[in-house]
């Protein structure tokens, strides 16, 4: 251990790990689930570490929540009603929000600690929570599934930590047959799924469970996020049997600025066909039939 250095070091990326240099450590400890750390990086603005895991710095958060929302909101034509599995930090939350459309938006977080700690250090992306539309869950997002009726969301974002943890169930086969039956008929889902670089076992075998279960489309898209191990991080989209969904061209535009007029810094309707474009190694494993 390097004094002054955090070291991201996990067996999801064995022999690799991303250090960042400590500044002052702001918050340390300890959840139901999970320990829970925030710190002053010194070129990452601050950085949520969760099991020794990080979730997301200010430098480069954008990439991944701006991603992992208006991938599935703006490929269908108008979003409702939407459901964020996970995403305690609230930055989902800020992007959904961007969508005048949407009148409901319901988040399922199992860790209270994390809701808490990021609107306490991280205000400009908790700032999701202050929209009327939400409505906070706190609790198992597999428990809460179950308990919504047939049809609901048009859409569901499950924004997870990885499948050692807390969030492992969100990785399986019943919690994917619990987000189709919640889904309306060609409603959308989005989900957080690792690496290409490091992870491509675990995507073969979403990508086999999602084409089990989703009867609409079923797409691959990647990002670059220079805070993750590998530099890149992926999303599974599938949608359910109905009206078709394209997902690699956007039908619903979205504008450039939020109500405070906040701009996108990442996303635009490019960079949203652009990231359906795969290297070899990956199209291989992930559109072969
Ligand atoms: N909502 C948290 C996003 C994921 C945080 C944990 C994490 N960090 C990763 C690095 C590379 C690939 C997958 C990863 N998953």
């Amino acid at each position: 251990v390097i004094p002054g250095w955090f070291s991201e070091i996990s067996p999801m990326w064995p022999g690799e790990a991303h250090s960042l240099k400590v500044e002052k450590i702001l918050f340390q400890g300890k959840s139901d689930y999970q320990d829970v750390m925030v710190f002053q990086s010194s070129t990452y603005g601050k950085v949520l570490v969760l099991d020794g895991v990080i979730q997301l710095t200010e430098r480069d958060e954008c990439a991944y929540q701006e991603m992992i929302t208006h991938l599935p909101l703006c490929s269908i034509p108008n979003p409702k009603k939407v459901l964020v599995i996970g995403g305690g930090d609230g930055g989902v939350l800020r992007e959904v929000a961007r969508h005048a459309s949407v009148e409901q938006v319901d988040i399922c977080e199992i860790d209270k600690m994390v809701v808490e700690v990021s609107k306490e250090y991280f205000p400009d992306v908790a700032v999701g929570y202050n929209d009327p539309r939400v409505t906070l869950h706190i609790g198992d997002g597999v428990a809460f599934l179950k308990a919504v009726p047939e049809g609901t969301y048009d859409a569901v974002i499950v924004d997870s930590s990885d499948p050692i943890g807390p969030a492992q169930e969100l990785f399986e086969k019943p919690f994917f047959q619990s987000v189709a039956r919640a889904l309306r008929p060609g409603g959308v889902v989005c989900t957080q799924a690792e690496s290409i670089w490091l992870h491509m076992h675990i995507i073969e075998d979403i990508v086999a469970n999602c084409r089990h279960i989703f009867k609409g489309s079923v797409n691959y898209a990647w990002t670059t996020v220079p805070t993750y191990p590998s530099g890149v991080i992926g999303f599974m989209l599938c949608s359910t049997e109905g009206p078709d969904v394209d997902f690699k061209h956007p039908v619903n535009p979205i504008d450039e600025q939020d109500d405070s007029g906040r701009p996108l810094k990442f996303y635009n309707s490019e960079i949203h066909t652009a990231a359906f474009c795969l290297p070899s190694f990956a199209k291989r494993v992930i559109e072969s039939e």
